[in-house]
């Protein structure tokens, strides 16, 4: 029988247990498993994806390793832990605070007969943000399974045509002189709740349209927004002719193939979410499907990272801390002072303004500012008449 024993420190805690003996237990030589740490060249989403092929989950999304005996299967989650370290490591040196969960939990350590393991050693989300990747890396490792990309692949062919999203978007900006709308197809947030009890997607989308929005964003994420792919293929299926967003938090590029095969024009990529390498694989897979990628970003780092990458043509500025909820429309200002606004006009990249956004004064403010495009969720999809909303919003019918 093993011992169990606990300890709580002052933080964190701690648990211990003795070993059950030496033959069942594979001690780390630390200083050699980490010098022979595998160094991934491929982007992030996919040294994960190649790590993580060797392990299957369970139906509550704990991952089970299938190795050939317990110490090899201790030495794999070992590694997978320090090659998860690394990756974290990397993102944070790009200021990306948001860790990837990590795929079979924290390792045991060893101390002579003691195996322990430190509780809240970076297995617990610290922020919603967080919370959410850490949900959507399971949610796609499960939907990879059951639909390996090569599936994907093949769905392509029958897919609707990619529409041109940034092309409607300039168009809207030049026809009414007012930034073009992304109106987002939003039943809840986790910082708001439930926006609208009667949700009926397709009807919704449709008022959009008729007020004038020159492209819809839809959420996807059923967890915490209550959206679904389901209703972005039905609003795609119901011959809206605005381009589609889909409005989902990407981790692998597997997700892009599913988004494409389900109707989307363009996807949302989180400069808060994924290292440089990951934006611009991913930018190139989009290119490839003929998306447009929205890349948004929230502080002056995360747009000068964005900046740094060629090809970028649309920017989108979060004015909502995705961490901490707050909303201030003034970061769309600050983002798009000096430098940084200059090189946006000498690239001909269009700033969408993202959040927050209620009256005609701060349509003007964001505009002011320098944005081309507007993304807007609550004012709009709260309202009984949605294209009535789109135009209390402007402050005049944007759809003439
Ligand atoms: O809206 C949230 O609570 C939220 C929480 C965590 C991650 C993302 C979140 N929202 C995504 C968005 O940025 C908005 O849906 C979008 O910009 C529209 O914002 P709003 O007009 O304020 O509804």
């Amino acid at each position: 029988m093993e011992s169990v024993m606990s300890v709580r420190a002052a933080a964190p805690r701690v648990s211990f247990r003795a070993a059950p003996s030496q033959a069942h237990r594979h001690v780390p030589k630390f200083p050699t498993s980490r010098c022979s740490i595998f160094i991934p060249r491929a982007p992030m989403a996919y040294r994960r994806g190649s790590i993580r092929a060797q392990q299957s989950e369970s139906k509550d999304g704990s991952a089970t390793l299938s190795p050939v005996n317990e110490s090899e299967g201790n030495a794999l989650k070992i590694k997978e832990w320090e090659v998860g370290n690394f990756q974290d490591e990397v993102a944070a040196s790009q200021g990306i605070r948001i860790r990837r969960r990590p795929p079979t939990g924290p390792p045991l350590h060893y101390v002579g007969p003691f195996e322990f393991r430190i509780e809240n050693e970076g297995n617990t989300p610290r922020n919603i943000l967080e919370e959410i990747i850490w949900n959507k890396d399971k949610e796609v490792a499960r939907m990879k399974e059951r639909r390996p990309v090569y599936m994907l692949k093949k769905g392509l062919e029958s897919a609707p045509p990619a529409r041109d999203f940034v092309g409607a978007l300039k168009a809207s900006n030049l026809r009414t002189g007012l930034p073009g709308l992304i109106a987002e197809v939003k039943k809840a947030s986790p910082s708001r709740g439930v926006l609208r009890e009667t949700f009926d997607p397709v009807e919704i989308a449709q008022a959009y349209e008729k007020g004038g929005a020159a492209c819809l964003s839809v959420l996807t994420d059923e967890k915490y927004f209550q959206g679904s792919f389901e209703n972005l293929e039905a609003i795609r299926n119901a011959g809206v002719k605005c381009p589609l967003l889909c409005k989902e938090f990407i981790v692998d590029a597997w997700q892009i193939y599913y988004a494409r095969i389900k109707g989307a024009d363009a996807v949302l990529l989180i400069a808060a979410v994924l290292p440089d390498l990951d934006i611009r694989y991913m930018t190139k897979i989009c290119k490839m499907l003929g998306l447009a990628t929205l890349i948004e970003v929230h502080n002056e780092r995360e747009m000068d990272r964005v900046l740094g990458i060629e090809g970028v043509e649309l920017i989108g500025i979060n004015n909502r801390d995705l961490e901490t909820f707050e909303v201030d429309i003034s970061n769309t200002k600050k983002l798009l002072e000096g430098k940084r606004g200059q090189m946006i006009r000498e690239k001909d990249i269009i700033v969408v303004g993202e959040s927050g956004l209620f009256t005609p004064d701060d349509i003007a403010y964001v505009q002011e500012s320098g944005v081309r495009a507007v993304l807007v969720g609550e004012s709009i999809v709260k309202k009984s008449d949605p294209a009535k909303g789109i135009t209390e919003l402007f402050g005049k019918d944007i759809s003439l």
